[in-house]
């Protein structure tokens, strides 16, 4: 399989008044699986179209191989594509589906059943080539489509929300076949999701679009845990909004200093941006107390768990602190003693954080994908655990301010480790 590198290069593509690509500027590299993921509507299907030929752009070039094949008509780009929906024939068995471009381009019937053969081995359905689509699964489908993008040995593949159609367990699979394969075929490769954990988990670099402009592009782990921008930290896993203020290059959050990383919003009233892995929870040892006194009415404004959802290896917490919501990952283990209604102290990795204009009231951010109940959410697993919970350092007394106060949840009874482990803040 021949490998091509794919550049766009200033892409502009303008539907009446909507601007679907506004400059688009990305280069993938020979061999490379590049996610394009943003929201809906960014412009990522655009851009896999104009590579494909089925779009032409109004401005700008792409390149394939370093050659500006703008120009050219769509069965000169030596691209093969999947879409979201299967888009076999119908009328034509697997093997004949597989084996479509191979006739159009009049190769001899015995070659291209030995071809259409091999893909379907491939693909991993050897067995399945007298089979009409109606007589395979979602997922064998998609299997018979993916082979038949790769029959013409394509430069490219391009592959456009194509496990969308597919049910949860099936789209997990099938990601990892496509990666396997890919990296066996050494095949460069776009792939098309507004599925963050898709990206983050198949691609080696993902590329953010936003508004039909690149906003960032990195391998995964460096977008997860060094989003460029708000946006992609706020598209990128699930996020929490704390209340903070700034002060020069740092920022004044639950009551500790944390360095600013990333553009500086006009101030002093800001977000802080934390991921859930990121936010250090200890249940609050209340000796003595009894199940009663431990329960969320009888806690007051303690910070509190409020809501738990066991994920395996994983709980997230959904954490009541005054007037604030956060989300937090822990070790499932952890998961019985952080039970809802326990009285917690939460702190912060410190570690440089994003900023954003303040938003109030504050609110609790998950990717696109998840659900709207965060303590459910799926679609935020985290590649990297940022904060080992219970790193922190053990609790100190921080009585006094109200969190989620308008100062930044104020000075009062907060403590910086000098050791740097944490921010940390007592929530009574
Ligand atoms: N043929 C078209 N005619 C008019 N508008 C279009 C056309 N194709 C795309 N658009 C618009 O251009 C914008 C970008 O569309 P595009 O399909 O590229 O987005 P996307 O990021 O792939 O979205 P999704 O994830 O929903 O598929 C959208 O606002 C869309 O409505």
């Amino acid at each position: 399989m021949k490998t091509s590198g794919v550049e766009f290069r200033g892409l502009r593509r303008v539907f009446g008044s909507t601007v679907a690509l506004d400059g688009l500027d990305l280069a993938v590299e020979p061999g490379e699986l590049m996610a394009l993921l943003g929201p809906s509507g960014c412009g990522k299907t655009t851009a896999l179209r104009c590579v494909a030929g089925f779009e032409h752009p109004d401005a700008g070039a792409v390149l394939i191989d370093g050659k500006d094949i703008t120009r050219l008509p769509a069965n000169r780009r030596d691209a093969g594509m999947v879409f979201q929906s299967y888009s076999l024939f119908p009328n034509l068995n697997a093997r004949d589906n597989v084996a479509f471009g191979l006739r159009v381009r009049k190769v001899p019937a015995a070659r291209r059943h030995a071809r259409a053969a091999e893909l379907l081995e491939l693909v991993g359905l050897p067995e399945h080539g007298g089979r009409y689509p109606h007589e395979l699964s979602g997922g064998q489908q998609q299997r018979v489509a993916l082979a038949r993008a790769l029959a013409l040995e394509p430069r490219v593949l391009l592959l456009d929300e194509p496990l969308s159609a597919l049910d949860a367990k099936v789209r997990v699979t099938l990601r990892e076949e496509i990666r396997r394969l890919q990296l066996d075929l050494g095949i460069t490769t776009i792939f098309v999701t507004h599925d963050q954990e898709e990206a983050l988990s198949i691609a080696d670099r993902v590329a953010v679009l936003r508004a039909g402009r690149l906003e960032q592009v990195g391998p995964p782990a460096e977008v997860y845990d060094r989003p460029a921008t708000p946006f992609v930290a706020e598209f990128v896993g699930a996020m929490n909004h704390i209340p903070g203020r700034l002060s020069g290059d740092e920022v004044t959050v639950l009551g500790g200093f944390l360095p600013v990383d990333g553009p500086i919003p006009q101030g002093p009233e800001v977000d802080v941006l934390v991921r859930p892995e990121a936010v250090v929870v200890t249940p609050l040892a209340v000796p003595g107390a009894s199940a009663a006194e431990r329960s969320p009415s009888a806690a007051g404004d303690r910070a509190l768990v409020v809501a738990s959802s066991f994920r395996g290896s994983s709980a997230r917490l959904r954490i009541r602190l005054g007037d604030l919501e956060l989300l937090a990952d822990v070790p499932g283990h952890d998961a019985v003693r952080l039970a809802p209604g326990t009285p917690v102290t939460v702190d912060l990795v410190h570690r440089p954080v994003l900023v954003a204009p303040s938003t109030r009231p504050t609110a609790v951010t998950t990717p696109g994908t998840s659900s709207p109940d965060g303590a459910d959410a799926a679609g935020a697993t985290p590649k990297t655990p940022a904060a080992t919970p219970g790193s922190a350092a053990p609790e100190s007394a921080a009585p006094g301010s109200r969190p989620g106060s308008p100062d930044g949840a104020g000075t009062a009874g907060a403590t910086t480790e000098a050791s740097g482990a944490a921010v940390r803040r007592d929530a009574r």
